[in-house]
C-alpha cells in the first residue's frame, strides 16, 4: 500500500481534466492516503512546483474547462537531466506514486520515469483521442460537441449565401475529432492527415454538385491535414464558388465539460487513485466498448492508435 501519491495534468488542456484529478484527491484521501498536486505538468515536478491536497483543494472544479494544476510542455523533461530533477523532487515529499493525466506524450514520459522507479498510472487526457488501446480520452467529447456547434452555425450562413466554407480544426496528427464532426455535423468533405486527398477531384464534385443545385458545402479540415486557409484558397479559385474559411482554434479546446466527460474522467480518476494506492503501475486506464479497462502503459505508448476505417467509410456515404 502506498502511503503518498501525486497527480499531474500535462501536455495541452482538455475538458475534464478537472473531474479526473478531483476523483484521484477524493478517492486517496477516502483511502487515508496523503495526496499531492503537481504544478504545470513535468515543468513543476522540475521545478519543484507541488503541494499537499485536501478535499476542498478540488472543489468548484468539476464544472471548469482547462486545469486547475495546470499544463505544460517541457522541453526539459525529455533530457535524462530533467527526468532525474524530477525523481529527487518526489523523493523529497515522500512521494510514492504518480497519476499522469495528458496525451501519448505524456505517458511517453511517464513510460521513462516508471524506469527510474517511479510508480506511474496514466489517464489519456487530450481532446485529439490519439491515444493507443482506449476509444475514449477525457475532454474529446466536449471538444467535439463544441466543434458541431460551430458547423452548425456555419451551415447557416453558407447556405444563405450559397458558399463552401471549410472549418479548420485540431489534431496535429490524428484526424478523429475531424471526423467524428465531419459525420456529426453532415460535412461534405473531411480532411484528415490520416487519408491522402486530391483537391482537383474535390472542387470537381463540389463544382458539379452546384450546378445541380446544391445551396452550401461544408468541408472539415484537421490541422494535420493542411491549412485550411491555403485549402480554401485554393477551392475558390478552382470551383469559381464563393468560399470562405474558419479556423475554430483555442475555443475547441476550452469549455465545461459534457456530462460524458464529467462522468468518464470520475470514473478513470478513481480506478488510476486505486490501483496506484494498491501497488500497481505502468497502466494506463481506458474504456473500450463502454467499459473501463486497462492497458500496459509501454503498449499505450508504442502504438499507434489508427482512424477506424467504419468512420472514414461512412462520412464519404453520407456526404
Ligand atoms: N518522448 C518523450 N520523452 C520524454 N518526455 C516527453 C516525450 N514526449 C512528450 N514528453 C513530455 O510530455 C509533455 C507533453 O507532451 P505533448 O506531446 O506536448 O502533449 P500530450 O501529452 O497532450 O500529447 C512534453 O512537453 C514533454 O515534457
Ligand atoms: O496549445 P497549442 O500549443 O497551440 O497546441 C495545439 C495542439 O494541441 C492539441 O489540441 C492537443 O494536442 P496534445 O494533446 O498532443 O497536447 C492538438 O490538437 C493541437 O495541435
Ligand atoms: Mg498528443
Amino acid at each position: 500500500m502506498l502511503k503518498c501519491i501525486a497527480v499531474m495534468t500535462s501536455g495541452g488542456d482538455s475538458p475534464g481534466m478537472n473531474a479526473a484529478a478531483r476523483a484521484v484527491v477524493r478517492t486517496a484521501l477516502y483511502e487515508g492516503v496523503e495526496v499531492w498536486g503537481i504544478n504545470n505538468g513535468y515543468k513543476g515536478a522540475i521545478e519543484d512546483d507541488m503541494y499537499k491536497l485536501e478535499s476542498r483543494s478540488v472543489g468548484d472544479i468539476i464544472q471548469r474547462g482547462g486545469t486547475f494544476l495546470g499544463t505544460a510542455r517541457s522541453p526539459e523533461f525529455k533530457t535524462e537531466e530533467g527526468r532525474k530533477q524530477a525523481m529527487a523532487n518526489f523523493k523529497k515529499h515522500g512521494i510514492q506514486g504518480l497519476v499522469i493525466i495528458g496525451g501519448d506524450g505524456s505517458l511517453t514520459g511517464g513510460a521513462l520515469l516508471s524506469k527510474l522507479g517511479m510508480p506511474i498510472v496514466g489517464l489519456p487526457g487530450t481532446i485529439d483521442n490519439d491515444v493507443w488501446g482506449t476509444d475514449y480520452t477525457i475532454g474529446a467529447d466536449t471538444a467535439a460537441n463544441t466543434i458541431v456547434d460551430a458547423i452548425n452555425k456555419l451551415r447557416d450562413t453558407a447556405s444563405a449565401h450559397r458558399r463552401i466554407i471549410l472549418i479548420e480544426v485540431m489534431g496535429r496528427k490524428s484526424g478523429w475529432l475531424a471526423m467524428t464532426t465531419g459525420i456529426a455535423g453532415g460535412a461534405e468533405y473531411v480532411l484528415v492527415p490520416e487519408v491522402k486527398y486530391n483537391i482537383d477531384d474535390m472542387c470537381q464534385e463540389l463544382k458539379e454538385a452546384y450546378d445541380r443545385g446544391k445551396r452550401y458545402s461544408i468541408v472539415v479540415v484537421a490541422e494535420g491535414a493542411g491549412s485550411a486557409i491555403e485549402i480554401g484558397k485554393e477551392v475558390g479559385e478552382k470551383t469559381g464558388i464563393d468560399t470562405r474559411v474558419s479556423v475554430l482554434g483555442h475555443i475547441q479546446r476550452g469549455g465545461s465539460p459534457s456530462v460524458e466527460d464529467r462522468i468518464k474522467a470520475s470514473m478513470l480518476g478513481e480506478k488510476a487513485a486505486l490501483a496506484l494506492i494498491s501497488g500497481l503501475s505502468n497502466v494506463v486506464f481506458g474504456f473500450d466498448a463502454g467499459k473501463v479497462v486497462s492497458i500496459d502503459l509501454n503498449d499505450a505508448v508504442h502504438n499507434q492508435k489508427t482512424l477506424d476505417p467504419e468512420l472514414i467509410r461512412l462520412a464519404r456515404v453520407l456526404a
